[in-house]
């Protein structure tokens, strides 16, 4: 088992308000990691760090590192642009650009320097097909993406991810906008993505947490209480506060 992420003591201000306190955890190469608690625990605010995304934020100070491979992403020669191909995001809601399937696609690889149409072609076809949408809109490549369904949307927002080739998957509630038949095409797909990447997923679907993931954090006001193999966080766990929040007795 490989550590592909690897947190220590990380800490997280907006101005004076203290909202990660020194978390540590290691994340395995090619497993799903979860990330449950309740509203405003903290859950986005860590995924966010874990490539930089909270950079964009004025107030926000950050102690402690990530390591990436090693290497920490916050040291001061790091090329965020080339952190986020590394390690990518999908949000809550589907998020496409307003423009064909295939560009949306093509986008990510286009800035980052490929031009040439048969090679734009290839990945806009291997990434589809990564996402499990490539049956379903492989007719209709140059229509608008903002046709797709919902859950079409946000395997196109994967897809548009895969087309970087990155190592790390960030999904913050990536089914809370889709219907269960959508949700359960993304849990497929991250079942199955977890041989080629390494997945950190916030969810509020305590079910969804035991079905897709190996590994779950607890996160409660900032801190991460507890994180283990999901079997052990379900079934056997070590606080009382992770015991009393996934039977439902929270609060
Ligand atoms: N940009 C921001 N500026 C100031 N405070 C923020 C900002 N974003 C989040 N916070 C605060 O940080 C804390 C953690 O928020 P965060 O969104 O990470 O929680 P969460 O566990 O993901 O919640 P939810 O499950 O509702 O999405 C909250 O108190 C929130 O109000």
């Amino acid at each position: 088992m490989n550590v592909k992420v690897q947190v220590n003591k990380l800490g997280l201000y907006y101005g004076d308000v203290l909202a990660l306190k020194k978390i540590s955890i290691e994340i395995i190469e090619n497993s799903v990691l979860a990330l449950i608690g309740p509203s405003g625990c903290g859950k986005s605010t860590f995924l966010k760090t874990l490539n930089r995304m909270n950079d964009l934020i004025d107030s926000v100070k950050i102690e402690g590192e990530v390591l990436l491979d090693g290497e920490n992403i916050y040291h001061p020669n790091i090329d965020t642009v080339m952190l986020r191909k590394r390690i990518g995001m999908v949000f809550q809601r589907p998020n496409p650009f307003p423009m064909s399937v295939y560009d949306n696609i093509a986008y990510g690889p286009r800035i980052h320097g490929q031009a040439k149409k048969a090679v734009l072609d290839e990945i806009v076809e291997k990434s589809l097909t990564g996402s499990a949408l490539w049956d379903e809109v492989k007719d209709r490549l140059h229509s608008s993406a903002m046709g797709l369904s919902g859950g079409q949307q946000q395997r196109l927002c994967i897809a548009r991810l895969l087309a970087v080739e990155p190592e790390v998957l960030l999904m913050d509630e990536p089914c809370s906008a889709l219907d269960p038949i959508s949700t359960m095409k993304i849990e497929e797909l991250v079942t199955k993505l977890k041989a080629s990447y390494t997945i950190v997923m916030v969810t509020h679907n305590m079910q969804q947490a035991a079905r897709v993931s190996d590994y779950t954090g607890f996160f409660l006001s900032g801190d991460l209480v507890e994180q283990d193999k999901t079997d052990t966080i379900f079934t056997r766990p070590q606080d009382k506060r992770t015991e009393d929040y996934i039977t439902g007795r929270f609060g």
